[in-house]
C-alpha cells in the first residue's frame, strides 16, 4: 500500500469535488481526489444532465404535436425511445471531458479511482493508498432513497440510476413522488408518448410557492398526466409489464414501469465516519456554517451535507470550503441567495423568500407585486402567455422572487443577482430592457411595486399640477 501526504483530499468527484480540486490545484495546493464510480457524479451521469437531454426530446414531441397555432401542419411525431436515450448519452459523453481524469490531473491534481473511508482523524485509505492529508473535504453526494414499501424489492423499479438504460418506451410509467424528480420525468415520458401516473404522498411541487405549483401542475394535467395527490404509496405488487401501486387509502393505480422519485440519501455509509470524529444528522454529514464537519479537519458540502441538493449549491458550497481551507478565511455558506427551478414546462423557480415565508419573516411590512406572462409582448408572440411572476419586497428591496412560466429559470438568475447584492427595488426599474424580450417581466414587476406610489399619489397629482402651471 502506498502513502500519500497531501494538503488537501477531496472524496468524490461530483459537482461540489471537482470545484474544490479546480480551486485548490489551479491556486498551488497539493491535491488528491478520490471517485470510487464515474468521474462527474451524479450531475452528469445520473441527473441534471440525462434529465435535460430528455426533457428536450419531450418538448420537440410536444411542439410538433401543437405546431398548428403557429400555422404549420401537426403532427403525432414516431418517437424512437432508444435513439432518444442515444441523444441523452450523446450529450453526456460531449460534456464528460470537461470532468474526466485528464483535465483534473492537468490541474496538477493526483486523480485515484477507488473508494476512499476513514482509518483516523486526519487519514483515509483506499484499496492500494493510505493518504493523510491536512483538509478533508467529503463530497461523497446522494443516492435515491429506496423506501421500504412492501412489495416494491418484489417487483423490477427505476431510479435516476437506471432510467437512462431503459430502451424500450414504457407503456404507463407509474412515477412515485411529485417533487422535482418525479415531475420532470412524469412531463418527459407523457410527452414521448407513455401514459403516465405520479402517485405523491402529499402536494407535488411541495417545495414550492403552491399559488405557482397550481399554474404549472394544471398544465401538466392538460397535456394527459394523471397526478394524484395525498396518495401515498403503501404496498407495491405484480411483475415487470404489469405493476399495481395501493396507496394508504386504498386507491389501487395500475402500470407497466415504476420510477421511485421520493428523495435522496446521503453517501456516507462506506466512509467509517465514526474513525474519524464526524457525526452524521437525518439528512447527512453533520456541518457548522463553515461547512466544518465535527472533526474540524474535515469539511462536509454539496448533497452530502444533507441540505438545499442542487449541483450549483454543491459549487457554491466548493468556493466556500477554498476560501477556508487555502486561505483561512471565515467563509461562511448561506442558503438565501440560492435559487432553484424545476424543468417542467412551464418551469417553475425560486430564490428568497416565498410569499408565506416572507409573510411570517415581515409581516405587514412585506408587499408582494405580480405580473402575468401575458402582458409581456413576447410571450403573446410566442404563445408562452401562462405564467406569473411574484416579488416578495420589504423595506424597498426584494426579499424572494418566484416564477412560473416560460423560462422560469433563465429569470429567476435576475433576481438571485439583486438578492446576493442586496439590489433596491429601484435600481431595477433604472434597467433598460430591449423590447421585446421575457426579460421585461422582471422591470414589469418592479414596476408593478412603484406603480400606486406614482399613479395613486395625491402628493405627486399634486407636484405635476403645480409644475404644469409654471413651465412655459
Ligand atoms: C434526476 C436528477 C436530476 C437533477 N437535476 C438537477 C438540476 O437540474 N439542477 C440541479 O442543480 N441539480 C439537479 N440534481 C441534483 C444534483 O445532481 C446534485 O445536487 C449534485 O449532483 C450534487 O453534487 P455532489 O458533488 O454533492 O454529489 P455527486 O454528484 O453525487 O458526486 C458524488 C461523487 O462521490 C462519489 N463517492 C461517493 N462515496 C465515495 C467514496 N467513499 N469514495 C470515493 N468516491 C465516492 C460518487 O461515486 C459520486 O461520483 C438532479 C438530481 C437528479 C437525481
Ligand atoms: N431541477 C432541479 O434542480 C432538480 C431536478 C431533480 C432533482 N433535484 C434535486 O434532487 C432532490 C431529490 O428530488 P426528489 O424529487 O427525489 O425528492 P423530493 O424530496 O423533492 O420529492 C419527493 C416527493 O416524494 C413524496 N413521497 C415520499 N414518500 C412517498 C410515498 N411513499 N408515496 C408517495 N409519495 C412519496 C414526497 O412527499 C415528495 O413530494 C431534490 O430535492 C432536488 O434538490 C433538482
Amino acid at each position: 500500500m502506498e502513502t500519500i501526504k497531501t494538503d488537501l483530499l477531496v472524496i468524490g468527484a461530483g459537482s461540489g469535488g471537482l470545484s474544490v480540486v479546480a480551486g485548490a490545484a489551479q491556486m498551488g495546493a497539493d491535491v488528491v481526489l478520490l471517485e470510487r464510480h464515474k468521474m462527474g457524479g451524479d450531475c452528469l451521469n445520473y441527473g441534471c444532465v440525462p434529465s435535460k437531454a430528455l426533457i428536450k426530446a419531450g418538448k420537440v414531441a410536444h411542439q410538433m404535436r401543437n405546431a398548428a397555432q403557429f400555422g404549420i401542419a401537426a403532427v403525432e411525431p414516431k418517437v424512437d425511445y432508444a435513439a432518444v436515450k442515444d441523444h441523452v448519452h450523446d450529450v453526456i459523453a460531449s460534456i464528460a471531458p470537461h470532468d474526466s481524469v485528464e483535465r483534473f490531473e492537468g490541474f496538477g491534481a493526483r486523480v485515484i479511482q477507488e473508494e476512499g473511508r476513514f482509518v483516523s482523524e486526519d487519514t483515509v485509505e483506499t484499496a492500494s493508498f493510505r493518504i493523510t492529508a491536512r483538509r478533508i473535504v467529503i463530497a461523497t453526494g446522494s443516492t435515491a432513497f429506496v423506501p421500504p414499501i412492501p412489495g416494491l424489492d418484489q417487483v423490477p423499479y427505476l431510479t435516476n440510476e437506471s432510467l437512462w438504460d431503459l430502451r424500450e418506451l414504457p407503456e404507463h410509467l407509474l412515477v412515485i413522488g411529485g417533487g422535482p424528480i418525479g415531475m420532470e420525468m412524469a412531463q418527459a415520458h407523457r410527452r414521448l408518448g407513455s401514459q403516465v401516473t405520479v402517485i405523491e404522498g402529499a402536494k407535488a411541487l411541495g417545495k414550492d410557492d403552491p399559488e405557482l405549483a397550481a399554474i404549472a401542475l394544471e398544465r401538466l394535467r392538460g397535456e394527459g398526466l394523471v397526478i394524484e395527490e395525498d396518495a401515498l404509496a403503501k404496498e407495491i405488487r405484480g411483475a415487470a409489464g404489469a405493476i399495481e401501486v395501493e396507496t394508504e387509502d386504498g386507491r389501487v393505480f395500475k402500470g407497466s414501469h415504476i420510477l421511485v422519485a421520493v428523495g435522496r440519501k446521503a453517501n456516507t455509509e462506506a466512509l467509517d465516519l465514526d474513525k474519524a470524529g464526524i457525526k452524521t444528522t437525518g439528512t447527512g454529514v453533520k456541518v457548522d456554517d463553515h461547512l466544518k464537519t465535527t472533526n474540524k479537519r474535515v469539511y462536509a458540502i454539496g448533497d452530502a451535507a444533507g441540505g438545499l441538493q442542487f449541483t450549483h449549491v454543491a459549487g457554491y458550497h466548493a468556493g466556500v470550503v477554498v476560501q477556508s481551507a487555502l486561505f483561512g478565511l471565515p467563509a461562511k455558506a448561506k442558503t438565501s441567495h440560492i435559487p432553484w427551478a424545476t424543468y417542467i414546462e412551464p418551469e417553475l423557480a425560486q430564490v428568497g423568500l416565498t410569499e408565506a415565508q416572507a409573510k411570517k419573516k415581515h409581516g405587514p411590512k412585506l408587499e408582494v407585486v405580480r405580473f402575468h406572462y401575458d402582458g409581456n409582448d413576447r410571450a403573446q408572440a410566442e404563445r408562452h402567455t401562462t405564467g406569473l411572476i411574484k416579488v416578495m419586497v420589504a423595506g424597498g428591496k426584494p426579499v424572494g422572487a418566484s416564477i412560473v412560466g416560460h423560462q422560469a429559470g433563465e429569470h429567476i438568475n435576475f433576481w438571485a443577482f439583486a438578492l446576493a447584492n442586496g439590489l433596491k427595488m429601484k435600481a431595477i426599474t433604472s434597467m433598460v430592457s430591449p423590447y421585446p424580450t421575457y426579460g421585461e417581466l422582471n422591470k414589469r414587476a418592479a414596476g408593478a411595486y412603484f406603480s400606486p406610489r406614482l399613479f395613486e399619489s395625491t402628493a405627486v397629482k399634486r407636484i405635476v399640477g403645480f409644475v404644469q402651471r409654471y413651465i412655459p
